[in-house]
């Protein structure tokens, strides 16, 4: 390809509203443009590489035995009524009506449409185990989207959905995916790790998210420094530490607590440690009132208030709540004589808690010497709280440290709530109806790539992996008004694009403009066509390494499938 004609606008300044590094480069080097907040086209260099990492997706699917489809992006609203839906998703949601307005949703996901799809095809038991992916654009209307395309609103993804008979069919369509995600991520030169997942909203047992770690990511990843433990911190599992102490339980006090709220402020008012203290919070779950207590060092976790009581929506009580609830403002509410029809929880930590401290449920006041199960009772002791920094693994090895990543792929066992829904059933061998059991699986393609660039970046712009480069050479004449370097550089240039993917950088710009840029774009191996040219001499220099070399022009093939280990 001729740069001279070539549609990549590189950009001299970091423009301003771009955060992190991925969209300040994918800017720079022209690999993006926004057209609208959180909706980008991708220009020529950078559909390139989202065809580079497409293609690794699709090598990898059709070898786990995947087969490809495309299915519409627009959905029609019937789908999502089916499979209940419709009303459960908010302006998140992108809906459109059509010339007779009827009702449909620009595609988020695709789990209607491909279980319905499959119920009018499938019908036995012999037709199992399949899996189906796709390709495709989706639409997601975030709240507030950032950082280029690591959180758009349009967004390429790859999604399979694997069809069972059983769980156990399940299961190894399952773990097929799994490794087939483990071999894209890494074929796209990621430092990654498979972390154990929240379900969400898709219920469901196991799922796992492939996380990219680095520092801009949104996630937390709660790992063992011994072990392969990984979760993602919303969903961490917590064991329960009973340390029974020996201090002896004191009369209960009322004590005035003016104006002091927070855990901070009580514990440094009463001289306690914040162990001591009782954080106790007013949810409703599903509309039902619950106290959740913590110890005042750790976090509550709401999505494990959400397992725990099996509910849908967990949301925090207001202000007025706790007042009409249970008589106080929030920072003086507390456990000791709440009402029977408010159901309490605690996290496991709290039992061990002695003398302790919580709110008298009274402004202005806390009380002291609080002993759980003597001066309060619970419905159970749950794990409730956020895993911390310096816990134990659960899994008893090592313990627990902290990553932030980008999620870049999500894998869940779905069971057979959209097949139960949507009725998608199968007959088995004895002509009995059986409902399908599914699996969906998603690779945030152009995440992916911001991934990448997340990872594979200096201060003079990107370093492309080799596998998902836009082009394999960037050639380079240093002056092309002198006849020797214009004459070896168009000989290489129609030579070496017959085996490599060649970007020959043919303007009549000087150098140093031609190096930033050439800096910027990251592609693997730079040619320069220098001073040397007449002795047939050219400099090498690979991206991701300061060195250069002097290569005659009869061995350059050699060095390139070298460099680019193809
Ligand atoms: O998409 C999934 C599950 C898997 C992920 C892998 C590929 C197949 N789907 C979860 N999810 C996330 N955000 C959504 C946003 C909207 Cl607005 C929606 F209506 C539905 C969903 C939704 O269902
Ligand atoms: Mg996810």
């Amino acid at each position: 390809m001729k740069q001279s004609t070539f549609l990549s606008p590189t950009l001299r300044d970091v423009p301003s509203d771009a955060e992190v590094k991925s969209h300040q480069l994918m800017l720079r080097a022209g690999l993006i443009r926004q057209s609208a907040a959180g909706v980008y086209s991708f220009l020529p260099l950078g559909l390139k590489v989202l065809k580079k990492v497409e293609n690794i997706i699709r090598e990898e699917m059709d070898l786990s035995g995947a087969q490809e489809l495309l299915m519409p992006a627009i959905q029609p609203a019937e789908l999502w009524q089916e499979s209940g839906r419709w009303d459960l998703y908010g302006p998140e949601l992108m809906r459109v009506h059509d010339r007779h307005n009827r009702e449909f949703a620009l595609g988020p996901t695709h789990e209607e449409v491909i279980t319905s799809l499959i119920r009018d095809d499938i019908n036995s038991y012999k037709r199992l185990p399949m899996t189906l992916y796709q390709i495709q654009s989706k639409f997601r209307d975030e709240r507030r989207p950032r950082f280029g395309i690591l959180r758009s609103r349009e967004f390429l993804m790859k999604d399979a959905y694997s069809f069972d008979r059983d769980y156990e069919g399940l299961n190894e369509s399952y773990r097929k995916m799994y490794e087939a995600y483990s071999s894209v991520f890494t074929r796209c030169g990621l430092d990654f790790r498979a972390v154990v997942a929240d379900s969400g909203a898709m219920g469901g047992k196991d799922t796992h998210e492939f996380m990219v770690l680095s520092e801009i990511g949104e996630d937390t990843i709660a790992y063992s420094n011994e072990s392969s433990f990984a979760a993602n911190v919303e969903i961490a599992p917590v064991q329960p530490d009973y340390e029974k102490s020996n201090e002896a339980p004191l009369a209960l006090e009322k004590t005035e607590t003016p104006g002091q709220k927070t855990i901070e402020d009580v514990a440094a008012f009463l001289h306690k440690d914040a162990k001591k203290l009782i954080k106790s919070m007013l949810f409703h779950a599903d509309g039902e009132p619950v106290l959740v207590l913590v110890r005042g060092d750790h976090e509550v976790n709401d999505i494990k208030i959400k397992h725990v009581l099996d509910a849908r929506m967990v949301e925090l009580a207001g202000e007025n709540e706790s007042a009409s609830l249970l008589g106080s403002v929030t920072g003086f509410i507390g456990p000791v004589g709440v009402p029977d029809h408010i159901t309490v929880l605690a996290d496991h930590a709290v039992r061990s808690i002695v003398n302790g401290v919580c709110g008298a449920n009274e402004k202005d006041y806390h009380l002291v010497n609080v002993n759980p199960d003597r001066d309060f009772s619970v419905k159970s002791y749950e794990d409730l709280r956020l895993i911390q920094e310096g816990d134990p693994s659960p899994d008893g090895k090592g313990t627990i440290e902290f990553k932030q990543g980008i999620e870049v792929g999500h894998v869940f066992k779905l069971g057979t709530r959209y097949s139960e829904s949507m009725k998608a059933s199968y007959l088995d061998e004895n002509g009995k109806a059986q409902p399908i059991v599914m699996g969906s699986y998603g690779i945030g393609v152009s995440r992916t790539v911001a991934a990448i660039v997340e990872q594979h970046h200096d201060d003079n712009g990107i370093i492309w992996p080799a596998a998902v480069a836009p082009f394999d050479v960037h050639l380079i004449p240093v002056n092309l008004k002198q006849d020797d370097q214009k004459e070896v550089a168009e000989e290489l240039y129609a030579e070496l694009r017959r085996s490599f993917d060649v970007l020959y950088d043919d303007r009549a710009e000087r150098p140093g403009v031609k190096f930033k840029d050439s800096d910027l774009y990251g592609i693997p191996v730079r040619i320069t066509v220098g001073k040397r040219a007449g002795e047939g001499i050219v400099e090498v220099k690979p991206r991701n390494r300061e060195e250069k070399m002097e290569v005659h022009k009869d061995e350059l093939a050699d060095t390139l499938k070298q460099l680019l280990n193809v």
